[in-house]
């Protein structure tokens, strides 16, 4: 499907410009996103980094607040931004609650009957989003991929679960849903979305995903423990550093940080985005192999 532009802004010496088309992973429905091209892409083709945002936010979210395109313009990367979710699928029930339905995807392929039509945020963003993405001036070989809560679960499952093809070249999440399988925002989304239930949601667990393993990820994690969802045990960073532990990686290849004070907004966000954006140009700009 061809892109249609709805908006575009320059900033920081890029440009800031708004998409939509139809997509068939969604079944057929509309869908929005933002891509940041920094000033060099109008001499080629740049590295991407996607950025998945959380509950109840759109693709403008993590554009509008993240704070992000400072930094990708001094590095010269390209962002993307999709939206958390199919809209207006017409699934009854699907607007009721903030954490399931609209605006809560969960980049996952459902299963379920209800939802397997539209509710496939997963292959939108590994396998469509790319190749949308092939008439613009960015490099999808050369990709790395971050997130927040949702998103950050997105983020690190979209990672591990492709470690093997290289698809993304590192992850970084800010307050990631981390072990979904045992929280409850996890529960009652593989529970309504996956035909399997929970059992099924393992495959899309980023602590069961890293005790599998194999290779050398690179995985930046940052987490404010005034965090009133860290608090409520929504997010289990521990289970995860724990499985990473214990399936041998160090903190080099899995490196996950607690921050006192820090809470779920946008203001912890953009205090750390910079060291994310940073970690992951590092990566794009030096890995020969990608
Ligand atoms: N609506 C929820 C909060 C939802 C929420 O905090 N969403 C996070 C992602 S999990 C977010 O980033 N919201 C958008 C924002 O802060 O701008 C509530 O009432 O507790």
């Amino acid at each position: 499907m061809p892109l249609e532009q709805v908006s575009q802004n320059a900033s920081f010496g890029g440009q800031l410009t708004k998409y939509k088309t139809t997509s068939q992973s969604l079944g057929g429905l509309e869908t929005q996103f933002n891509v940041f091209l920094p000033a060099e892409a109008a001499k080629g083709p740049v590295p991407v980094l996607y950025y998945l945002a959380g509950l109840t936010c759109t693709e403008d979210t993590g554009a509008q607040k993240g704070g992000f395109l400072r930094d990708a313009a001094a590095e010269g990367i390209a962002l993307v931004f999709p939206d958390t979710s199919p809209r207006g699928a017409g699934v009854e029930g699907e607007d009721k609650d903030w954490d399931f339905g609209t605006g809560a995807g969960f980049y996952i392929n459902s299963t379920a009957d209800k939802y397997s039509k539209h509710y496939n945020m997963y292959d939108f963003v590994v396998r469509e989003l790319p190749s949308l993405l092939s008439e613009l001036p960015i490099n999808t070989a050369r990709a790395s991929i971050m997130g927040h809560s949702m998103g950050g679960h997105g983020a690190l499952t979209l990672y591990l679960r492709t470690l093997g093809d290289k698809k993304y070249a590192s992850a970084s999440a800010f307050a990631p849903i981390s072990n979904p399988v045992k929280a409850p925002w996890g529960e009652k989304a593989f529970g309504g979305y996956l035909a399997g239930g929970v059992e099924e949601g393992k495959e899309y667990d980023a602590t069961e995903l890293i005790k599998k393993a194999k290779g050398d990820p690179k995985i930046l994690i940052d987490v404010g423990t005034g965090d009133q969802f860290y608090q409520q045990k929504q997010l289990l960073p521990e289970n995860f550093i724990e499985a990473a532990k214990t399936a041998g990686f160090s903190e080099s290849q899995v490196q996950v940080n607690l921050h006192d004070k820090y809470d779920h907004s946008y203001w912890f966000i953009s205090t750390f985005g910079p060291a994310h954006v940073k970690f992951h140009a590092n990566i794009l700009k030096s890995e020969p192999k990608l």
